[in-house]
């Protein structure tokens, strides 16, 4: 995809109504300070239209960035912050739950989860619980520039078993700092929401 223009185009709340976009959806999942803000800002080339910070949990909102007037990247408020009161985490929980349930458009889910770390019980919960709406999550493990190079296939070895992903599941290790993952990440995204890839992409597998 080549990023011709983008925007924040819709922000819900808790009890906002939901948008029926009309255009393909792709949403990003995640706990919180997993990086989903720095993923978001490196597919569309920004630094900072998602908002990054060092202080987890501030995304409490369905954020819906409209890319190229083609296609929507959908941000899913982080979960699993301890310090966020347990009532309001139920109301979040239930606010993913609506849109996975409602948007007629949603054409995959990418659950994010740090690379360094076996997943949490609050990242199985949200992967089975994808898997219960009708999505087969494809996993972004992110921050791998924080690890060497030798222990990136063990630990995505651990995520893949403490996840217990689903056969012919996709997993992505990704890096904000190097951006390495980003354009394969994009290529999936092309294809699940039928965008005709680039003109210089088209012409280099060509002359191969
Ligand atoms: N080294 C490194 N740091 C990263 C990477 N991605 C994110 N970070 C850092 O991790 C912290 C959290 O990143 P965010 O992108 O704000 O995380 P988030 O998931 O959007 O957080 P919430 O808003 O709490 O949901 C920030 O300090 C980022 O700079 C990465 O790939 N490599």
């Amino acid at each position: 995809m080549v990023i011709k223009n983008v925007s924040l185009d819709i922000v819900c709340g808790i009890t906002s109504k939901l948008p029926d976009t009309g255009r393909p959806e792709v949403a990003f999942a995640g706990k919180s300070n997993v990086g989903k803000s720095s993923l978001i800002n490196s597919l569309v080339n920004r630094k900072a239209l998602a908002r990054t910070s060092a202080q987890p949990g501030k995304t409490q909102t369905i954020n819906f960035y409209n890319i190229n007037e083609s296609i929507y990247l959908v941000d899913l408020p982080g979960y699993g912050y301890a310090k966020v009161p347990q009532s309001e985490k139920e109301k979040w929980g239930k606010m993913i739950e609506r849109y996975l349930h409602t948007s007629k458009v949603l054409k995959a889910v990418f659950l994010l989860v740090d690379i360094r770390h076996d997943p949490s019980a609050n990242d199985k919960m949200m992967y089975d619980w994808v898997v219960h709406n009708g999505y087969n999550p494809i996993i972004i493990a992110t921050k791998m520039d924080k690890l060497k190079r030798s222990q990136i296939q063990k630990n995505l070895k651990a995520i893949k078993t403490g996840l217990n992903l689903r056969p012919g599941s996709i997993m992505i290790p990704f890096s904000a700092e190097t951006k390495q993952g980003r354009d394969e990440i994009w290529a999936l995204i092309d294809e699940l929401t039928g965008q005709i890839p680039a003109v210089t992409e088209q012409t280099n597998l060509q002359e191969k």
